[in-house]
């Protein structure tokens, strides 16, 4: 039990999804793992494990931005020894390369600034792990599943004072997607020696407005979720 989680040791898998919102991990577990079980309901967080194709993986919510993915993510990776993080998260596509309901891979990612706070100077700047890099690359493929991989820029702020122009930096360097926590999964996994991945369906569009509908998101989340899986099967 840590402060944030009441799972005991052993009751995480070594192999982590991470999606933000707790009803996405509850529908994950639900649709994908076989035997899954709740282990952690504290504030709300829900935590599950269960099997994929026989492989102990478990499903942890983090919650919104920096500062709640590195509670979630210190005490997964201090105190349960969780040795590889894959994020299933959503975010804002910042490119006409990638399409409204997307999915895309974060292949390197940029904090977006220094307004986004000293979380992200905490831990030295990383990526994702280049072979679970590799075979969500490969498994796409081999799935058939639509996908771009590239830039992603990461900040901790939401709602921003000056909109859309917030981003022209970043869509000038090519960002295909913005998000709230790739980047600090990336540099907590690599502090502690673990591996991770981020994957991010885009549920609204920065370039043109569009927006997903809360409604249609589970659906939504099958490709990703099923990448992430096969990935965590194999790792
Ligand atoms: O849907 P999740 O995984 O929470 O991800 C995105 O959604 C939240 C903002 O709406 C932030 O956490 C952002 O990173
Ligand atoms: O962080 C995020 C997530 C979804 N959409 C955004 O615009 N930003």
């Amino acid at each position: 039990m840590t402060p944030h989680n009441e799972a005991e040791k052993g009751d995480f898998a070594e192999t982590v999804l991470l999606p933000g919102d707790p009803e996405r991990a509850e529908w994950m577990a639900e649709t994908f793992l076989e035997a899954p079980r709740c282990v952690n309901r504290r504030r709300g967080a829900l935590g599950f494990t269960g099997r994929y194709r026989g492989k102990p993986v478990s499903i942890q919510s983090t919650g919104i931005g920096v500062s709640s993915f590195l509670i979630y993510a210190h005490e997964l990776l201090d105190f349960h020894g969780v040795k590889t993080l894959i994020r299933t998260g959503t975010c804002g596509g910042l490119s006409a390369e990638v399409p409204l309901r997307g999915l895309v891979v974060s292949q390197s990612v940029r904090a977006e600034n220094a307004d986004s706070g000293q979380v992200f100077g905490l831990y030295a700047a990383a990526g994702p792990d280049p072979a679970l890099l590799a075979r969500a690359l490969q498994r796409a493929e081999t799935l058939g599943i639509e996908h771009r991989a590239g830039l992603t820029i990461c900040s901790d702020i939401f709602y921003h004072p000056k909109g859309r122009a917030r981003y022209a930096e970043a869509m000038a360097l090519g960002a295909l997607a913005v998000d709230m926590e790739t980047s600090a999964l990336y540099r907590i996994s690599a502090h502690f020696g673990a591996r991770a991945l981020s994957l991010l369906n885009v549920v609204d569009h920065v370039t043109n407005g569009e927006q997903t509908d809360y409604s249609e998101r589970q659906e939504l989340f099958t490709d990703m979720t099923r990448l992430a899986l096969e990935v965590a099967a194999e790792s």
